[in-house]
């Protein structure tokens, strides 16, 4: 389980009791989630969820909650971050940064159809509607393109033959199209846009959570990393069914342009070298301990049938 911070009753109390919401009824700690500390809390007046940020951009907790403000200002359904009557957002417990959301709808699925990528698409859209071009709030991704360059190069060694040469083939690319991909039409993207980072009712996408790797960057990278995990099969083959699902869904919002498409099989390799580096580093980091840790070898899979990709954009010429 990942509660890295128990809280003890008493200190949650003193802890919600400015936000005015009533009395602590509940809480209890949510296993799932592999970054930072999250609750349910139950309070007189609702249902809300607490993080402790552990780990990871701790400094720009401003951005994300700015972020998160203008996206649910678009009415779009996202957590936010509450006040306190005092207006105060960003507040700390035991010595993290501490917030309280509201608690989204929903639940996440494990076995996405074709609706439920129509509505990933649709979201994404306007997710990137609500922040693109000169409203982009900016922020620098510390997962990006030169990540990728150091961290696969100090990696490669511990790699067998097979995911050498399928890594440093990967690695050329993204050296050789950086400038490319850099210079794509940009917006605030989600940047892990995975099926536990979004919660569904039916075949409706009620909530849409864990923005701590958003930044802003190229559209096009939000979509490949969506795609690549809604719309594969066990052994990381596209579904093409679900696939024109999620890119028309989008395409409808914000139609691609011909630079995009250009790019698009090199943006889905990038996004899977993106989940392969990160997860290996975790698997090696936190080897033996109580953490969840997201298998590896199921981007390299991935990565090995992005080497020839079938599914093209939907792109007028
Ligand atoms: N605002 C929210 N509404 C409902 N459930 C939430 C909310 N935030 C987090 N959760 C639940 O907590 C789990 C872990 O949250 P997540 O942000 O993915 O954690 P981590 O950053 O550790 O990966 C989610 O899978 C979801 O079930
Ligand atoms: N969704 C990712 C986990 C989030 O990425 P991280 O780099 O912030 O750990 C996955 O499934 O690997």
């Amino acid at each position: 389980m990942s509660v890295f911070t128990p809280l003890a009753r008493p200190e949650l109390e003193t802890f919600l009791a400015p936000y005015g919401l009533g009395r602590l009824i509940d809480f209890q700690g949510i296993a799932a989630g592999s970054e930072n500390t999250n609750f349910f809390i139950s309070l007189e007046q609702g249902e809300f969820v607490l993080t402790l940020v552990e780990r990871g951009p701790v400094a720009e907790m401003p951005f994300f909650i700015e972020l998160l403000d203008v996206l649910h200002d678009a009415d779009l359904p996202v957590p936010y971050a509450l006040r306190t009557t005092d207006g105060v957002a960003l507040r700390e417990l035991k010595g993290k940064p501490a917030l309280l959301q509201p608690r989204l709808a929903g639940k996440h699925i494990k076995d996405a159809n074709a609706q439920h990528c129509a509505q990933v698409g649709d979201l994404l859209g306007h997710l990137h509607l609500a922040t693109q071009g000169e409203k982009v709030l900016e922020r620098k991704t510390d997962r990006g393109l030169d990540w990728m360059l150091s961290e696969g190069a100090q990696l490669i060694s511990h790699l067998d033959d097979a995911q050498q040469r399928l890594l440093q083939d990967a690695l050329s690319e993204i050296e050789a199209h950086k400038a490319q991909i850099l210079a794509l039409p940009r917006a605030n993207v989600h940047a892990d846009l995975f099926r536990d980072n979004a919660m569904f009712e039916g075949t409706h996408l009620t909530g849409l959570i864990d923005f701590y790797n958003a930044c802003s960057g190229p559209m096009l990278y939000d979509v490949a990393i969506a795609l690549n995990d809604w719309c594969s099969d066990a052994d990381g083959v596209i579904d093409g069914q679900r696939a024109r699902a999620l890119l028309g869904a989008y395409a409808g919002l914000r139609p691609f342009t011909a630079k995009e498409a250009e790019l698009w099989p090199t943006m889905l390799r990038v996004a899977c070298v993106r989940f392969w580096l990160s997860r290996l580093i975790a698997a090696e980091s936190f080897a033996g301990q109580d953490v969840l840790i997201h298998d590896p070898a199921e981007f390299e899979h991935r990565l090995v049938q992005r080497q020839h990709v079938t599914v093209q954009l939907p792109f007028a010429l």
